[in-house]
């Protein structure tokens, strides 16, 4: 079901009630049959919770702090976004399927839509969860810019759409209760945007630990200091400068934008702030999972 349809805006299908880009709900038969392998790492994020920021750290430490190495691509086709699928490319699944294993994947999909094979092989799920409201800000200056998702309409439009969750990959509230709730029960490091950006070695420590990589503190020291934001936005390989501008166009709003926690109190109004905890305390009631909002 078309959840769009104004002009040449792209639009929004669905799956199982969800929202997902039209592309990918097309090409949904090949997302649902991709087959995981036992080694596969599936980095798993709700859009805008600091994906490319942890694949980044991903990246280096599995070419244990080789800078160079992680210059071979632009990180946007270093790890294959499995429900990617704009034709003539070739779509996710498909880069994944020619990539060599051990792969390293990357999905925005919630736990219910991943493919089965993932559960059936026991892979390792990397999870990263940002607070919702610099997820909402993040998102909106995000379609903006992102010629492959709707306009977002305005800052107070918008606001209405996240809520209710008529944004693509759903509702921020439930992708991430679905993620938590399984965290003991599969393969899973589940960290916060918020720890990395307090404490990034401690979180980059976790990683390294997951991925069973034993790298030394100078190393260590090199992640650290390759992953800051600053130096994530000036570099072409992670700042998608080398995306087109039919994909992103980066004079309305650069993807690496602000990269701070606390960005929603330049947005949100007194009145939405108020709204926004209440409907956060109904969506969220009974979960463990705490998140911080300012450092
Ligand atoms: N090294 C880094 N440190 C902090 N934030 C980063 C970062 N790299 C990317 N980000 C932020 O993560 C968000 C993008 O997330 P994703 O990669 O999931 O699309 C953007 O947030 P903002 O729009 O708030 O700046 C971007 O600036
Ligand atoms: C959140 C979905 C999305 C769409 C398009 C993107 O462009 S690119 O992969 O950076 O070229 C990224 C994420």
């Amino acid at each position: 079901m078309a959840l769009t349809t104004a002009g040449t805006q792209p639009s929004l299908g669905e799956v199982a009630g969800i929202p997902l880009p039209a592309t990918t709900v097309d090409n949904w038969h090949q997302i649902q049959g991709f087959e995981a392998q036992p080694d596969d790492l599936l980095i798993c994020t709700y859009p805008k919770s600091g994906t490319t920021w942890i694949q980044e750290i991903v990246d280096l430490i599995e070419h244990s702090g080789d800078v160079d190495k992680c210059q071979r691509a632009a990180i946007q086709h270093r790890h294959p976004f499995l429900e990617w699928a704009r034709p003539p490319q070739p779509s996710g699944v498909e880069k994944a399927r020619a990539m060599p294993q051990p792969r390293v994947l990357r999905t925005h999909l919630p736990a219910q839509l991943l493919p089965p094979s993932f559960w059936e092989s026991n892979c390792k799920f990397l999870y990263v969860a940002r607070n919702a409201k610099d997820c909402l800000v993040s998102y909106y200056h995000f379609q903006r810019m992102n010629r492959t998702l709707p306009d977002p309409g305005t800052w107070d439009q918008y606001f209405e759409t996240f809520i209710s969750g008529k944004v693509a990959w759903g509702s921020w509230f439930e992708h991430v209760r679905g993620w938590w709730e399984l965290r003991d029960n599969v393969q899973m490091l589940f960290l916060f945007y918020e720890d990395i950006k307090r404490d990034p070695k401690q979180e980059i420590q976790k990683v390294m630990k997951f991925m069973e990589k034993n790298l030394d503190g100078a190393v260590l020291d090199t992640i650290v200091q390759e992953t800051t934001f600053e130096k994530m936005k000036a570099n072409p390989m992670t700042n998608r400068s080398t995306a087109p501008k039919t994909i992103l166009d980066q004079s309305i709003s650069p993807f690496m934008r602000k990269g701070i926690v606390g960005d929603w109190k330049n947005h949100f109004t007194v009145a939405q702030n108020e709204r926004f905890d209440e409907i956060y305390r109904q969506k969220m009631k009974g979960t463990s999972i705490n998140f911080c909002t300012e450092l």
